[in-house]
C-alpha cells in the first residue's frame, strides 16, 4: 500500500469529523452566520501568506527540480489566492487589512513553517500535505451537497477548492509525497504519518476555532 492510502486510514475519522463540524455543516448548508465567516476569511488570509511562505523554504530545500518546481507554483498559487481574497471577500465584507492571528491560525502556521525549515524535507512535505487534500476532499463534499436550485452565498469559496486545477495540485502533492516516502526509512515514514495527523487535527481546530472567533485571553 502507497504511504498516502495509509496515511488517510490513520486520518479518516478525524477526517469524518472535520465533515460535522459546524462550521463546515453550516458553510453548506448556507447558513453559516456572516461574522464567523469574515472572521475565517481574515484567518484564512494570514494562513495563505504563512502557508505560501512554507512552501517556498520546502521547494528550495527539495532535490528533484520537477519537485521544486512543483512547489514554486503551488506556493505563488497560495499567495495569489491569498491576493485575491483581499481583492474579493476584504472589500465586500469590509475586513480590515491588517489581520492578528488567532491563537490557533498562529499555532497552525507556525508548526507548517518550524516544520518547513527544520524537520526533515520528507517530513515538512507531509506536514503540508493535509492542507491540499483535506480542502480538496471537504471541497468535494461540501460541492456534492449543494442543490441547484438553491444559491449558496458561500458558493465563490466552495468552488475554488471543488475545482480541476486544485484537484491538479493535490494529485501533484500526494504523489511527490509518495515518492519521497519510496526512498525513506521505515522511522522516517512514520515521522511523516505524524507530522500528516498533526496538520489534520491543526485542520479540524483552525475551523473550529473560526465557529468560535477565537480570541486572546489576554
Ligand atoms: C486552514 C487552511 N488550510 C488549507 C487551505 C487550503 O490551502 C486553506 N485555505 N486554509
Ligand atoms: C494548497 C493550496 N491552497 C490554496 S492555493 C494552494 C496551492 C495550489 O496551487
Amino acid at each position: 500500500m502507497k504511504w498516502s492510502e495509509q496515511t488517510w486510514e490513520r486520518v479518516n475519522l478525524i477526517y469524518n469529523q472535520i465533515l460535522e463540524l459546524p462550521f463546515n455543516q453550516e458553510l453548506s448548508n448556507g447558513t453559516l452566520d456572516q461574522e464567523k465567516f469574515k472572521f475565517y476569511m481574515a484567518q484564512d488570509a494570514y494562513y495563505l501568506g504563512e502557508f505560501g511562505k512554507a512552501l517556498s523554504t520546502i521547494s528550495g530545500r527539495l532535490k528533484d527540480l520537477d519537485q521544486v518546481l512543483a512547489f514554486s507554483q503551488f506556493a505563488s498559487g497560495a499567495i495569489v489566492v491569498e491576493r485575491a481574497l483581499h481583492e474579493g471577500y476584504f472589500k465586500t465584507l469590509g475586513i480590515p487589512e491588517e489581520v492578528q492571528p488567532s491563537p490557533t491560525c498562529l499555532l497552525y502556521t507556525n508548526y507548517l513553517l518550524s516544520q518547513a525549515a527544520y524537520s526533515n524535507i520528507e517530513v515538512a512535505v507531509a506536514a503540508v500535505l493535509p492542507c491540499f487534500w483535506i480542502y480538496k476532499k471537504v471541497g468535494d463534499y461540501i460541492y456534492s451537497q449543494q442543490e441547484a436550485e438553491n444559491l449558496n452565498p458561500y458558493k465563490n469559496w466552495i468552488d475554488t477548492y471543488a475545482g480541476e486545477d486544485f484537484a491538479n495540485s493535490v494529485n501533484q502533492a500526494i504523489n511527490i509525497a509518495d515518492d519521497l516516502a519510496a526512498k525513506a526509512s521505515d522511522s522516517l515514514k512514520s515521522q511523516m504519518h505524524d507530522a500528516f495527523e498533526m496538520a489534520t487535527k491543526l485542520e479540524w481546530m483552525f475551523w473550529d476555532s473560526a465557529y468560535k472567533q477565537e480570541k486572546w485571553a489576554i
